[in-house]
């Protein structure tokens, strides 16, 4: 909660003015009972049209200026509560920017979204709310007693009696509400991860025709979400009807004794004519309070949710400095004992691995689904930390190496090509800020993807994405390594980015590749691309089974062989590797 009022620090200038007008605002609204009751006593039961005509100015002049106090506050209130708002989903956004995959694995992508926006739109719209009316209804509440008080002790009593049972009374409801409402929000989150499953999975649930079992999904979270605000609101409305029940209640009574006191000589007529006035004010400011207390309660279970972001710690450390002596140079690369489990998880995904890379020199990974590749890729820009051993590049353990230096020389290039919306152009510049058109156009011709861009309407200016073209799946991954390759990285991690491309092309890419003095590893379920490179390792379950030449795989491992086999049949066990080390 500190922190997130930090967020208004910068503008209370603004405030102060926004809280000052409002205390306006609300002083008339406070001073016109006792005016009323001035024109009652003083001019119209004594005749005096001039009394009448002076206080009615009165009234009329400070009714002005408090109509003008207001427009200037909720100008101020919406400024202030805007900028706050664009200040916590920037700073949120950072901080997930920041975050590691484990922190990621922990809150779903769809609660992150539902955080940033719904949840900052409730405490921007409660800010608002506190400058504008929020703490007025309060003030008017505890104003109008002391205000009756002035006015006549005994006859407010009716009101200082009833007023603190009722505001005990809105606090119990506000505190179950902000539980009811957390749950809401979490509610939220489970229908935003509906839709934003059935947005990107829509090709493949109209190809198995799932639409059915889609509506009837989100329906179920959708139900779940209006279940679980109904319970809400419910606890919330059941708060208007006995506010008024007492409030009306107090108010007669305050008739009944004022009348008495009227034919006492003890109070004037207009003296009770102000306190109900007082009442009557005091009744519709707690009735606001209804209203209130969903917004506070929402705010309450949505200010948790945010400050729960702020608040995890960012389980990766980001390394020393850079100096001369942790920048990468030829980026060899040193297996040694690594074992790796992913967090929370009891399973060993890695296993003891143990494996060189010479500078500028290339490695095939095989292995069978599952058997821990892609999570061996990502320990290498330490995406994740391994649990045991460690993983040296040029001599250097990884996390003695600033991460930003570190991620600067890897160009990686995921196993789903990930393209962003923009022209193709951005999305290979994507991979180096600032890079040239030249650059640009070399990264596209080594990865082979020059000449389908060049064939197209706009060519490097085209559009991808909704509005845009899509692009084959081949074009994709070509996209993302040209991405990549536009780093000219030390290290250049393909993690099966080539399986579809057909031979030929993906033949020309990696003879490209040559171009690159960078450490290549290459995920691959082909032979005939592993055999291009200078080793080849086997996985197995997490663990190294055999490691070497084509050739010297042939003949050591059975797997290896069994492997040729079904993708060459007899001759393949006789295939000469052309070797792209460099
Ligand atoms: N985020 C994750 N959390 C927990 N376990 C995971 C996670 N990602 C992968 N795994 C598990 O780790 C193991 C290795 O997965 P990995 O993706 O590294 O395999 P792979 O060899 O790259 O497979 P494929 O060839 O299918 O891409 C699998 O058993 C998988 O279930």
């Amino acid at each position: 909660m500190k922190k997130l009022s930090s967020f208004l620090k910068p503008y209370w200038l603004l405030i102060i003015l926004a809280l000052f007008l409002m205390i306006v605002e609300l002083g008339v609204e406070l001073l016109q009972p006792l005016f009323i009751a001035k024109i009652i006593d003083d001019g119209i039961l004594q005749k005096d049209l001039s009394v009448v005509i002076k206080w009615g100015s009165v009234m009329v002049g400070l009714s002005v200026f408090s109509f003008l106090g207001g427009i200037v506050n909720s100008f101020t209130a919406s400024h202030v509560s805007q900028s706050f708002g664009h200040d916590v989903r920037k700073s949120l956004f950072s901080k997930i920017q920041a975050f590691s995959f484990a922190n990621l694995n922990n809150i779903p992508t769809s609660s992150l979204i539902t955080r940033m926006t719904n949840d900052v739109t409730q405490l921007q719209n409660t800010v608002f709310m506190g400058l504008r009316i929020m703490a007025r209804a309060p003030l008017i509440v505890i104003g109008g007693a002391i205000m009756a008080m002035t006015v006549d002790l005994k006859l407010s009593l009716v009101l200082v009696i009833s007023i603190p049972v009722l505001i005990f009374f809105l606090v119990w409801v506000m505190k179950r509400a902000a539980k009811l409402f957390k749950l809401v929000q979490k509610k939220l989150d489970d229908v935003n991860n509906v839709m934003r499953e059935n947005l990107t999975g829509m090709r493949l649930i109209k190809a198995f025709l799932r639409k059915e079992h889609e509506i009837g999904r989100f329906d179920g979270a959708n139900d779940e979400l209006k279940r679980k605000t109904v319970t809400s609101l419910r606890l919330i409305e059941t708060t208007m009807p006995v506010l008024m029940l007492v409030m009306n209640g107090a108010i007669l009574i305050i008739l009944w004794l004022g009348s008495g006191f009227i034919e006492t000589g003890d109070i004037q007529v207009g003296e009770v004519v102000a306190i109900v006035n007082y009442a009557t004010r005091i009744a519709a400011s707690l009735s606001v309070f209804s209203w209130l207390i969903t917004v506070i309660s929402r705010a309450k279970a949505s200010a948790e949710r945010v400050t729960e972001i702020f608040g995890t710690p960012i389980d990766i450390d980001e390394g020393r400095k850079e100096t001369a002596t942790n920048v990468l140079k030829g980026g060899g690369i040193k297996f040694v004992d690594v074992s790796f489990r992913y967090p929370g998880s009891d399973h060993a995904v890695l296993k003891h691995l143990n494996f060189t890379i010479d500078p500028g020199g290339s490695l095939a990974i095989i292995g069978a689904t599952g058997s821990g590749k892609t999570s061996l890729f990502q320990l290498i820009p330490r995406l994740y930390e391994t649990d045991g051993g460690s993983i040296l590049i040029d001599e250097q353990d990884v996390k003695d190496i600033p991460l930003d230096s570190l991620r600067k020389r890897i160009g990686y290039v995921p196993q789903e090509a990930l393209l962003f919306s923009g022209t193709i152009k951005n999305n290979i510049a994507w991979g180096k800020e600032g890079a040239t058109d030249e650059e640009i156009k070399a990264a596209a011709m080594h990865a082979q993807v020059h000449e389908t861009v060049m064939k197209l309407p706009k060519q490097y200016e085209t559009m991808l994405g909704q509005k845009g073209v899509n692009l084959s799946g081949g074009q994709k991954q070509r996209l993302s390594i040209a991405r990549a390759l536009v780093r000219k990285p030390t290290i250049l991690l393909l993690d099966d980015s080539t399986s579809a491309l057909d031979l030929k092309t993906e033949s020309k890419l990696l003879s490209a590749l040559k171009s690159y003095t960078c450490t290549t590893i290459i995920i691959t379920q082909k032979i005939s691309t592993a055999m291009e490179a200078d080793k080849i390792l086997l996985l197995e379950n997490g663990e190294v089974l055999a490691e070497g030449k084509h050739e010297d795989l042939i003949q050591s491992s059975e797997l290896y062989r069994k492997i040729v086999h079904s993708q060459f049949g007899e001759e393949g066990i006789s295939f000469e590797p052309k070797n792209i080390s460099r």
